[in-house]
């Protein structure tokens, strides 16, 4: 039986919320084969980030050649690439094998909760080299300010942010509003250059939102592997991290994982 393969270029969650767990079970949601290239390990947990321990870029660079040179890829996503070594090894690997037409970036630099994932150094390396060769880059609030330089408070802001991203080279910009004031949440705006369209979904009222983000980017790419256009790609996966938002697991102390099996947490 033949089987569409995703790769995920991101970090471990060791509670399990966000980075390759959250990717990876998305994957397996959309009965698309999981692949990952670890970046980092980080102690982490639903309160926050404890400890975290890069990889070399050479190994980033090997996982890469490893699956790409024997399972083939149709759908890539990366997440927290943590630093400028690793960043540049992504983005030579991507030319490499001309990934580009498969490539989704979560540019994570910034958690919702405000915990920097990334170092200074990277940040512009990230905006300059990796967002270009990107067809959709999915930039939260504080990371879309800091890639367009303005400051986001309104839905106009997220528009012009939207512009000013697409600018940098990326085929379409996805400003998510998660962390946007409580009229906002849950609206995303996309932009392709063209067509601007105003993602709604309801706010779904919960603290238990770890992995958002990573979940939406995932399921975008697991589209793109099943072979979805890229913006229905992006619609489908919208309904799909609003409704696991709702199956939201209540798990830890803080923001507890949104729940990617959502039909059988309703079953138990
Ligand atoms: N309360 C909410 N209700 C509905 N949708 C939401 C809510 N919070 C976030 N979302 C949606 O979740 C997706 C991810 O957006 P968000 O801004 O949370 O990304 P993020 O900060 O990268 O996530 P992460 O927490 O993984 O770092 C977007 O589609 C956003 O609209
Ligand atoms: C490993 C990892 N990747 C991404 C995020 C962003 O949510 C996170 N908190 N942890």
């Amino acid at each position: 039986m033949s089987c569409p393969t995703a790769l995920t270029i991101a970090g471990s969650d060791s509670g399990g919320g966000a980075g390759i767990q959250a990717d990876l079970r998305t994957f397996a949601f959309h009965r698309v084969h999981g692949m990952s290239a670890l970046t980092c390990v980080t102690a982490q947990n639903t309160v926050g980030v404890q400890q975290v321990d890069a990889l070399s870029p050479e190994m980033v660079a090997a996982q890469i050649d490893s699956v790409i040179s024997d399972l083939g890829v149709q759908g890539i996503k990366t997440g927290m690439l943590l630093n400028q070594g690793i960043i540049e090894a992504t983005v030579r690997q991507i030319e490499n094998y001309e990934l580009q037409p498969y490539l989704v970036v979560d540019p994570v630099m910034v958690s919702r909760s405000g915990a920097q994932l990334i170092d200074d150094l990277a940040v512009e390396v990230l905006s300059q080299h990796l967002v270009p060769l990107a067809i959709l880059v999915t930039p939260n609030r504080y990371e879309a300010q800091i890639l367009s330089g303005q400051e986001i408070n309104t839905l106009e802001e997220m528009k012009k942010a939207a512009a000013i991203i697409h600018e940098k080279g990326a085929k379409a910009v996805l400003v998510k509003g998660g962390a946007m004031p409580q009229e906002l949440r849950g609206v995303d705006v996309w932009f392709d250059g063209e067509d601007w369209e105003i993602l709604k979904t309801k706010n779904v009222e919960t603290k238990n939102n770890h992995g958002t983000g990573c979940t939406l980017s995932a399921a975008i790419a697991a589209n793109i592997a099943l072979g979805n256009h890229l913006k229905s790609s992006v619609e489908k996966s919208k309904q799909y991290l609003t409704t696991a938002l709702e199956y939201a697991l209540d798990l830890g102390k803080g923001s507890g994982p949104v729940g990617h099996f959502f039909p059988l947490n309703q079953d138990s």
